[in-house]
């Protein structure tokens, strides 16, 4: 059966406040906890008592209508979400135990551990080389030697290295927009993160680059947990292994994936996925 096919049979429990998780997922380790989150944009409700847990070395996949609250919650796992002045939190995200919201965990610490990439790649102007090079450079690497390690190790692990290694000094603005995407997600690589979150990577790609990051996704959840925001279901079906549905600022399941796509509890969750709205 497709994954995006609902089982005609499933057993659907009416809109359940519940979010359930199966028991097989009980015994990961848990990269972030989030405990009853709530966000406000000035009077706006953007995100609604979310209880969300994001398991390590796994690909979990966002999906849900826009303006649920997606890119919201991705950017407040990386505290980005602050940098809109009229934003107020309540709750806990924790990530490995520690909480985030505590302004004691400083920001920059924070993103040495979680990593993002973009819906539209944003290389700087620079050479390929020096894109790469920024962040370890901020972080105090001035030796080239390793400098230069780190550009091929990032390069590689990003499967763009082939492409770019003749042309390291010249400017990102010249590879091609898939190409410039894999840039972005090596430049994160860089920093040595343990979270890469992905908000909508692949939507400003066609077929071949697209399925070139879903590729390198795969590749990377071997050694770092990966969260990605995706209105593209197939994708969400393809590449993650659980899948939280976000429908008005609340989480309405969260789930394998696979039982998201063939067996959701919840028939919002259903109608969704279906195509019934959205
Ligand atoms: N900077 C902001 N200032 C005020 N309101 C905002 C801001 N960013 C988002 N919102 C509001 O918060 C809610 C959630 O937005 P968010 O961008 O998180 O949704 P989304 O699910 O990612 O949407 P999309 O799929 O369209 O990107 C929406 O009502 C949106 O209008």
């Amino acid at each position: 059966m497709s994954l995006l096919t609902v089982k005609e049979n499933s057993s659907m429990l009416n809109n359940s406040e519940t979010v359930a998780v199966s028991p097989s997922l009980a015994n990961k380790n848990v990269v972030f906890d989030t405990k009853e989150l709530n966000l406000w944009y000035g009077e706006t409700h953007a995100l609604k008592d979310i209880n969300l847990t994001i398991n390590e070395k796994e690909v979990t996949a966002i999906i849900g209508p826009s303006g649920c609250g997606k890119s919201t919650y991705l950017k407040t796992l990386n505290r980005m979400v602050e940098l809109v002045p009229t934003v107020r939190t309540t709750g806990e995200i924790n990530y490995k135990g520690r909480s985030i919201l505590d302004k004691s965990f400083k920001v920059e610490d924070l993103r040495t551990h979680v990593g993002m990439v973009f819906q539209k790649p944003n290389p700087f102007p620079k050479s390929i080389y020096d894109n790469i090079a920024y962040g370890p450079r901020i972080h105090g690497i001035r030796n080239k030697k390793i400098l230069d390690e780190i550009v091929e190790k990032s390069l590689r692990g990003a499967y763009i290295w082939d492409e770019v290694k003749d042309r390291l000094k010249e400017n990102a603005y010249g590879l091609s927009g898939g190409q410039q995407q894999r840039l972005c997600i090596a430049r994160t690589l860089a920093i040595e993160p343990d979270v890469i979150l992905m908000d909508e990577p692949t939507s400003a790609l066609d077929p071949k680059s697209t399925l070139k990051i879903e590729d390198l996704v795969q590749e990377l959840k071997k050694d770092y947990s990966i969260i990605i925001v995706t209105h593209n279901m197939q994708q969400a079906a393809r590449i993650s292994d659980r899948t939280a549905f976000f429908l008005n600022g609340e989480v309405v399941e969260m789930d394998e994936t696979d039982t998201i796509f063939t067996k959701p509890k919840d028939n919002r969750t259903e109608d969704y996925i279906s195509g019934r709205f959205g």
